[in-house]
């Protein structure tokens, strides 16, 4: 591990927290892909992918979203990266509206083009998104040519070399030109990276970046996108699966967690608060799935929820979308959907949209619903 990054506080303390992006109430619906026969007999159905999102990304932040398939995280990093439009509520650049910057409405302070080459993606299968019949190096220097075409050919080539360098393929000018096909997938992996840094972006969006690498190049691939965050001053928000990985990239980055579910944000917050002392009924099921995290895990023989069906995100459930399968759900949680809180995209704050974060709540005094144990838990518990 580099010096650059000797410490969690270190990190904290040097952070600049004026802010990159900011989502405010951001929702993306797509229609239901539906089969002939059914589009000729019934509506086209939404699919709340992302559901009242607010979330603002400083500098030098590492964020993870974590949560099962089909929860929105790569919907949600997406319109993070200005890539996909939401349906509603507003997605800014350092205060400029990217939409409208896209679109040409209003005083556009910020150009779309400067935006989008501010926010990159590495995607979860490198081999797939590098041009199989294009040398490494005709691949890297095609960004460059669009977003900064008064960059010289040696300077650009110079500045390829280097970051290839930097990533760890030496030497560089042999690595530059092979095919992706003579790479390793944990090389692929490397000049993906090495094609968002290129633009000496703000935000990079990894998506289930390391998850198709062997378990043993996973860590190394980890402290190295830690690593060059911390050298390029980036914020990197990890799309992950697993609890372990958002763990251990956020941990050491001093970052945060979020924890998806149907479209929301339900949990926000420093890992060692979210991962190893949850709030939400929902974060304590992945936890639990999390066999590391988890030391009660092994005890235990079913995961701690009603129901194992996920619901249809066309049709989330009313109140909480978590109710039906929480383990701790009463009426209250039928018909009021719990606020996350106003603080809670921001960083450094800990909050969990579940009535039981507050006491006074009417879901103290409501019955539970069919399947919970009355006494589940006592007023006040899930306080910090
Ligand atoms: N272009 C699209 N058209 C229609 N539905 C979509 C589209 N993209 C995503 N969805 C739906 O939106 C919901 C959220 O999808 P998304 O890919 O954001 O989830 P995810 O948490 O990233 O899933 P995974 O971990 O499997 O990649 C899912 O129900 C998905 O089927």
């Amino acid at each position: 591990m580099s010096d650059q990054r000797n410490s969690t506080e270190s990190q904290t303390a040097d952070r600049d927290n004026e802010t990159v992006v900011s989502l405010e109430d951001v929702s993306v619906n797509f229609e239901k892909e539906q089969g002939f026969v059914d589009s000729l007999f019934n509506d086209a159905q939404r699919v709340r992918a992302v559901d009242g999102v607010s979330i603002d990304i400083p500098e030098n932040e590492v964020l993870a979203l974590v949560g099962e398939s089909g929860c929105g995280k790569t919907t949600l990093g997406k319109t993070i990266i200005g890539v996909q439009r939401p349906t509603s509520g507003t997605v800014t650049y350092r205060g400029q509206d990217v939409w409208n910057a896209k679109d040409g409405n209003g005083d556009v302070r910020i150009p779309y083009g400067d935006i989008r080459k501010a926010l990159q993606i590495i995607h979860q299968d490198p081999g797939a998104a590098l041009n199989p019949n294009r040398k490494v190096l005709t691949s890297l220097e095609a960004p460059l040519k669009r977003w900064n075409s008064e960059m010289s050919p040696e300077d650009r080539r110079a500045r390829i070399f280097a970051l290839l360098d930097r990533v760890g393929m030496q030497p560089p000018q042999e690595y530059a030109h092979r095919y992706p096909h003579q790479l390793s997938g944990g090389e692929q992996q490397r000049v993906a990276l090495v094609r968002a840094l290129l633009m000496n972006p703000d935000v990079i969006l990894a998506d289930e970046a390391v998850s198709a690498l062997d378990v043993s190049l996973r860590v190394e691939t980890m402290d190295l996108l830690l690593e060059l965050q911390a050298q390029f001053n980036t914020s990197f928000v990890f799309i992950s699966h697993t609890l372990s990985n958002a763990r251990y990239l956020t941990e050491k980055a001093g970052g945060r967690v979020a924890i998806m579910y149907l479209g929301e944000i339900v949990e926000i917050g420093p890992p060692k608060k979210v991962l190893r002392d949850p709030k939400h009924p929902y974060s304590k099921v992945l936890r639990w799935a999390t066999a590391d995290l988890d030391p009660s895990h092994q005890e235990l023989t079913d995961p701690p929820v009603r129901s194992i069906d996920i619901p249809d995100p066309v049709n989330p459930p009313s109140g909480c979308h978590f109710h039906t399968r929480c383990p701790e759900a009463r009426e209250a949680c039928t018909t009021e959907a719990p606020e996350l809180g106003d603080e809670a995209g921001q960083p450094g704050t800990h909050c969990a949209g579940c009535h039981r974060t507050d006491p006074d709540h009417e879901y103290w005094d409501s019955d539970p619903l069919d399947g919970v144990e009355a006494e589940f838990a006592p007023r006040g518990e899930s306080d910090d």
